[in-house]
């Protein structure tokens, strides 16, 4: 699984972190001058967490977190504890009886398309988002300040060579689902209720052939106007949201 990263910044990715595993944060910058209604919450909320708060400059908030967009929040954290492979995941959902629904991004390369994909990952309640080594984005700052907490809930597991992996799900009796505009098929035919992986394709060139090749099964997602293709995110989410709407949505 990549590593978290070293610095978080704004309300909800430093809240989440918060809220999830408070004792992995060394410190929380903020800035003393932004005095609003979030910031208080935010800061009592980290008062009563007992993390060390130290208020810091606009500038010096900005170089810690590489960008201007911090909302005057930014912690030092480190990297929380969490299960270590795809192998001891999937275990663990057999263990407990669940059944797998998972995210492939085929080499998506855009931090903000990567946060956006795990915002929607931890919304439909995907357990995992499973990407090639080689060719996609790790998680950095971007990527956690766009997943608005998601990079901390949802592991990102990135693997060596993909094609072998969805090999390995399709062992373990995972449904290996691709998505392109041209499958015959339309995703509202596919039966999403078993174990699942929904593989995406990267942002310019979709799903690689070996991956497209290895896949169960091909679905479309019907497009209705002039553009030839959803952005990867948006698709994902409403793959994901298909599934959980066919697995019967909690009350
Ligand atoms: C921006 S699209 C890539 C478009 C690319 N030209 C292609 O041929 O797939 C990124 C990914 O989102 C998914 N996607 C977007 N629109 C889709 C659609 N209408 N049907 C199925 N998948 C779609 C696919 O996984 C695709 O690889």
């Amino acid at each position: 699984m990549s590593s978290t990263p070293k610095v978080l910044f704004g309300f909800h990715a430093v809240g989440v972190r918060l809220k999830t595993a408070p004792q992995s944060i060394v410190e929380i910058y903020f800035e003393p001058t932004r005095r609003d209604a979030r910031m208080r919450q935010f800061l009592d909320r980290a008062r009563e967490a007992g993390v060390r708060l130290i208020e810091a400059d606009g500038l010096r908030i900005a170089r810690l977190a590489g960008t201007q967009g911090h909302q005057g929040v930014a912690a030092r954290v480190q990297a929380v504890e969490q299960v270590h492979s795809l192998d001891g995941l999937l275990e663990n959902l057999e263990a407990a009886g669940q059944v797998p629904l998972l995210l492939v991004l085929d080499g998506v390369t855009d931090p903000h398309n990567l946060g956006a994909c795990l915002r929607v990952a931890d919304g439909a309640g995907a357990h995992a988002v499973i990407a090639p080594k080689d060719h996609a984005v790790g998680i950095n700052a971007t990527v956690a300040k766009v997943a608005s907490g998601a990079a901390e809930t949802v592991p990102y597991f990135m693997v060596t060579n993909l094609a072998r992996t969805l090999g390995e799900l399709q062992e373990r009796n995972i449904w290996c689902i691709g998505t392109s505009g041209d499958a015959p098929r339309t995703l509202y035919q596919a039966d999403l209720r078993g174990p699942v992986a929904l593989v995406l394709g990267a942002e310019g060139s979709g799903m690689r052939q070996l991956t497209r090749k290895t896949c169960d099964e091909l679905v479309s997602i019907p497009m209705q106007g002039a553009v030839e293709s959803l952005n990867v995110s948006v698709a994902s989410g409403v793959c994901l949201y298909e599934a959980l709407r066919q697995r019967g949505l909690p009350a």
